[in-house]
C-alpha cells in the first residue's frame, strides 16, 4: 500500500479492512507493507537515501500495489512512480480515487509522451489536463463542490474484469468523495492508447472505472469501494486483484466466474475464523500502526529483520497513530512485527 501516511485516517482504515474481507474470501494470509510514498521519490535518494532503498525494496517485494485516495500533492510523485512500476512491471494495480487519477496521469506522461500531464489539483496551468475540476452543481446532493455519496456506474465493457468481478451487471452503486475526474475530452485520445474506460456515470462524461486490458490486472476506480465492503460481503474489485494476485487468473475462462463464487462465498468459511480475522484487525493496527519503529520486510517469526528509523516517510517527525513504512498481517491470524 503506497500511501501518503500522515496519520491513521479513515480511508486507510477502511482500506485495510476491505484488504481484510477479500484475503479472508480467497483463504488467503495477506501481508500489506505500508510504503510512504514521499520515499519513492528521487529528492530522498540523495537526502535520505536508506529510506529511498527501503521504500522501493518493499514496492519491488510486493505481489500486488494498491495506492489508496488523498488529498495534497505531498507524495503524489511517488504513487505515479508506484502506478508506473506496476503498469510496466505486470504488477497487479488497485488505484482508488486519487490512486485511479495518478495512474491516469503517469499513462499520458509515459505512454502518451505528455510530460507535463497533470491533474489540475497539482498543477492549474498545465498544458494537459487530464484530471480536472468538474462540480455537479447537484441541487439535490449537498456537500459543496465535493461529489459525495452513492453514485451509479454503468458498465460501457461488458468484457472487462471490473464487470466480471461484479458478476456481470449493468451498473453497481458505490460511494464517492472527491472533486476531481477524468477529463472527458481526453478520453478518446487515452482509449487509442490502450486505457479503458470501462464505467461511467449515466451521463458518460464522468469516469468511474478505468482498466488496461493488456495488463495482467490494472484497474483503478474513481469510487471507494472500501466504504461497502462487509465481512459477509467482500469488495469486488480488492477480491479481484487478491484472486489475481494469488493465482494469475485466467480472466477470459469459465474458471473465473467459478473460482469467484467459490471465493466470494464466504459463508462457507467457519464463523469464527471469520470472527478472528475481525476482531484481530484492532490487533494489527494497534500493534503495526502505532507510531513506533516497524520491521521494512520480513517474515513471520524472523527476528533478523532491519528496524526503520523513519516514520511518515523519512523527512518526517515520528508523528503518534502515523502509519509508517512497514508491515502489517491483515491476516486473521494475530500479528507479529520485527
Ligand atoms: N478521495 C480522493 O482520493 C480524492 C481525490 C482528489 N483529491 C479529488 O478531490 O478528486
Amino acid at each position: 500500500m503506497v500511501g501518503k501516511y500522515t496519520g491513521l485516517s479513515d480511508s486507510y482504515l477502511s482500506v485495510l479492512k476491505a484488504l481484510l474481507h477479500a484475503s479472508v474470501s480467497c483463504h488467503k494470509k495477506l501481508v500489506v507493507d505500508w510504503v510512504a510514498s514521499t520515499d519513492l521519490e528521487d529528492s530522498t535518494a540523495s537526502e535520505a537515501p536508506d529510506a529511498y532503498k527501503a521504500a522501493w525494496t518493499l514496492l519491488k517485494g510486493a505481489d500486488g500495489v494498491l495506492v489508496p485516495g488523498g488529498f495534497g500533492d505531498r507524495g503524489v510523485k511517488g504513487k505515479m512512480m508506484a502506478a508506473k512500476y506496476a503498469r510496466e512491471n505486470n504488477v497487479p494495480y488497485l488505484g482508488i480515487c486519487l490512486g485511479m487519477q495518478l495512474a491516469v496521469v503517469e499513462f499520458a506522461r509515459h505512454v502518451m509522451k505528455f510530460p507535463d500531464a497533470d491533474s489540475t489539483e497539482f498543477n492549474p496551468n498545465t498544458k494537459t489536463p487530464c484530471v480536472i475540476f468538474m462540480p455537479e452543481g447537484s441541487k439535490t446532493h449537498m456537500g459543496g463542490t465535493m461529489r459525495l455519496g452513492s453514485r451509479r456506474t454503468f458498465f460501457k465493457v461488458t468484457d472487462c474484469k471490473s464487470a466480471k468481478l461484479y458478476g456481470d451487471v449493468n451498473y453497481v452503486d458505490e460511494r464517492h468523495r472527491h472533486r476531481y475526474e477524468v477529463n472527458p475530452d481526453m478520453v478518446p485520445a487515452f482509449e487509442n492508447a490502450g486505457l479503458q474506460f470501462v464505467g461511467k456515470d449515466e451521463t458518460g462524461q464522468r469516469m468511474e472505472i478505468i482498466e488496461i486490458p493488456d495488463h495482467r490486472f490494472f484497474v483503478g476506480v474513481q469510487f471507494h469501494p472500501e466504504f461497502k465492503s462487509t465481512p459477509s460481503k467482500p469488495s469486488p474489485p480488492f477480491v479481484g486483484k487478491l484472486l489475481d494476485t494469488y493465482w494469475k487468473l485466467s480472466w477470459s475462462s469459465g474458471k473465473l466466474q467459478q473460482t469467484l463464487t467459490i471465493c466470494s462465498n464466504i459463508h462457507t468459511l467457519p464463523t469464527g475464523l471469520i470472527a478472528a480475522a475481525c476482531g484481530q484487525l484492532d490487533q494489527v493496527l494497534q500493534d503495526s500502526c502505532n507510531g513506533h519503529v516497524v520491521a521494512a520486510k520480513h517474515k513471520l517469526g524472523d527476528s533478523s529483520s532491519t528496524p526503520l528509523v523513519h516514520q511518515n516517510g523519512h523527512a518526517q517527525k515520528q508523528a503518534n497513530g502515523g502509519v509508517a513504512n512497514g508491515t502489517c498481517h491483515a491476516n486473521g491470524n494475530g500479528s507479529t512485527h520485527g
